[in-house]
């Protein structure tokens, strides 16, 4: 595990973006994906909204896609899972690369076919507690739906497969998710420092 810790956390120091192929197996990733269609079937996801918590704006010609927050109280095998691997991985870079990070919070996230997320960043610096943006990508079939991330010197496409994991501080990069042609599911989360 720690190799591929390693990965994510040395191409984030390398290029501003870290990404690492199996992240999760691909076993956790299709019990992940299980459980964000028994929510969907169970009409669990919220229309995702944009802004802070004060004025959450439901603009679905920014971002169209749908969220439902993961919580170890939900007694889910899978979803403690991908906490305690979580847990493991921010012990990891707390403790090698004195990140000071205190908290985290994700939510599973469909694309539906025709979504996309419109050019934007995670956090600006006044009122941020989330430090680190990290996205955990479950499809087994990708078409579309890549993730752009915009830096000085151009654009990079990022294809969101299953087990794949792509890291970045939340106050730097601009980024969009493109147009998905099939039904796209990740979970999406910030690694979090104190105020
Ligand atoms: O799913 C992705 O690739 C990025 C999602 C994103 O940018 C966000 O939820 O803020
Ligand atoms: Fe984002």
């Amino acid at each position: 595990m720690e190799i591929i810790f390693d990965e994510l956390i040395d191409t984030y120091l390398a290029t501003r973006v870290g990404t690492v192929k199996n992240f999760i197996t691909q076993a956790l990733s299709a019990n992940l994906v299980n459980n964000i269609n028994a929510l969907y079937v169970g009409n669990k996801l919220l229309t995702a909204g944009t802004g802070n918590n004060q004025l959450v704006n439901h603009d679905k010609l920014v971002r169209s896609d749908k969220i439902y927050w993961l919580d170890r109280d939900h007694n889910n095998v899978y979803e403690n899972d991908f906490f305690d691997l979580m847990d493991t991985f921010v012990t990891h870079l707390n403790s090698s690369c004195y990140a000071g990070i205190t908290g985290y919070e994700f939510h599973y996230t469909l694309y539906e076919k025709g979504s996309f997320y419109k050019r934007h960043l995670d956090n600006f610096k006044q009122n941020g507690t989330r430090a680190f943006s990290m996205i955990i990508y479950l499809n087994a079939e990708v078409n579309g739906g890549a993730l752009r991330i915009y830096q000085e010197n151009g654009s990079q496409d990022i294809s969101p497969n299953a087990g794949k994991s792509v890291f970045f501080k939340s106050t730097e990069l601009e980024h969009e998710v493109l147009v998905t042609h099939l039904p796209r599911m990740s979970i999406t989360g910030w690694l979090k420092i104190a105020n």
